[in-house]
């Protein structure tokens, strides 16, 4: 491509042209027949945008707040791996991009810099995600890392219990990316020659009993426990979020949820925050458009928790229609990548940048001067049955 990008998709391109195979494969590619990843950028096509005119827009405020932390957008940087194999400057330089747009980067376990490297890199809001491995003791270890180097939320990844069939991977024979924060807790190499590499390390080590089960709360020193249980009233919570609970005084978001049965337990399990996300489309394929269910999901948390999304955000658009259907902020996977193999750390500021431009622009164009002017019904669904229509 000889002109520069004028938009997110451009940078795929440029990606693709300086990015050996295997690993374009791996950023861009989705599980088994890709519907999902497909369906990710066509549903927010088929919604569309009921703009309002005459209203004073001589002011754009695009800043919002999430879990206490006032950013310039509501972009995030969704948390992937391996983002050496990009840019030799990985994730050091995509927190200092995230800093200079003023946002919130969620920083991958699976990261090629440390989660102490990318903390004494740049002063942006950094979350931190989290896989729970079959060793136990190593995914709390990570989190007290975190915690310590200031990051602010432990984002956990509830879609993974294996990884998906990437089927570009499985060709590629995909090697998993140095993992630095494993340095020296746990191996990354495996001894199959067949396949991806990356799913056979991720299945050997990831936690697929990890559940909602619940048991009773344990304070059984509390009066409180004694009178409520002895009316018959007793408290169940999830043990495995109890057990994250436990290595933290972080915020914990869940990341994955796609449905309502999910979000209630997610509210009721007392997390603060829920990840509408389907892994972009790396998982289970036919797993629905995130934006398709967001809605749902909205719904059954009833304000009491954020809601966010990520999966297929690449216009200002999508996330003004992610806004309008009840998300507080959106994230994006990659663009990012995208952006970083294009042109460094340059590359995701421009990415940014221009998501950032064309939300402002969207606001402007539909009469909404601050995020919380955008509302449900500046958006029409498939689903919105409105007299235009009949
Ligand atoms: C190359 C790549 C690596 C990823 N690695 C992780 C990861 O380590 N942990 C995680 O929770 N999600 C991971 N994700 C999923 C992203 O966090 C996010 O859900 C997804 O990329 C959003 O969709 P989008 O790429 O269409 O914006 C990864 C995604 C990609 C493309
Ligand atoms: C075990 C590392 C998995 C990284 C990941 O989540 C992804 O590639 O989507």
């Amino acid at each position: 491509m000889s002109s520069e990008p004028v938009n997110v998709n451009d940078f795929k391109e440029l990606a693709r042209l300086k990015l050996p195979k295997m690993y374009y494969d791996f950023y861009a590619g989705g599980a088994e027949d890709e519907h999902t990843l497909r369906e990710n950028i066509q549903a927010f096509c088929r919604i569309m945008i009921r703009p309002r005119v005459l209203v004073d827009v001589s002011q754009i405020d695009m800043s919002t707040t999430i879990l206490g932390h006032r950013i310039s957008a509501p972009i995030l940087v969704a948390p992937t791996a391996g983002h050496k194999l990009a840019f030799h400057e990985g994730e050091l330089a995509t927190a200092r991009a995230a800093a200079a747009a003023k946002t919130i980067m969620i920083l991958s376990y699976s990261s090629t810099c440390s989660i102490e490297e990318v903390a004494s890199s740049c002063n942006a809001v950094r979350f931190f995600q989290l896989y729970i491995f079959k060793r136990r003791d190593i995914s709390a270890l990570l989190v007290q890392r975190a915690e310590r180097f200031g990051y602010k939320a432990i984002v956990l990844t509830a879609d993974t219990p294996r990884l998906g069939r990437r089927e570009a991977d499985i060709k590629n024979k995909m090697i998993a990316p140095p993992m630095k924060n494993l340095e020296g807790l746990m191996s990354i190499d495996v001894n199959s020659d067949q396949g991806s590499k990356l799913e056979t390390y991720a299945n050997e080590t990831l936690d697929a009993s990890l559940s909602w089960e619940v048991c009773p709360i344990s304070c059984s020193d509390s009066f409180y426990f004694y009178f409520l249980s002895s009316l018959g009233i007793i408290f169940y919570h999830p043990q495995d979020i109890m057990w994250l609970r436990s290595t933290t005084s972080l915020p914990i978001l869940i990341k994955g949820i796609l449905t309502h049965e999910d979000a209630t337990k997610a509210v009721e399990g007392g997390v603060d925050g829920i990840i509408v996300s389907n892994h972009g489309a790396r998982q289970l394929d036919f797993a629905p458009a995130t934006i398709s269910v967001l809605e749902e999901v909205v719904h059954a948390v009833k304000g009491k928790i954020p809601v966010l999304l990520d999966g297929g955000v690449r216009r200002g658009t999508d996330v003004f229609k992610a806004l309008a259907l009840g998300a507080q902020a959106v994230l994006i996977g990659r663009p990012v990548l995208f952006g970083l193999a294009a042109k460094g750390e340059g590359g995701v500021r421009t990415v940014l940048e221009m998501l950032k431009n064309e939300l402002e622009i969207s606001m402007a164009l539909s009469g909404c001067p601050c995020i919380k002017d955008i509302t449900r019904s500046h958006v029409r669904t498939q689903h919105d049955k409105l007299p235009s229509m009949l």
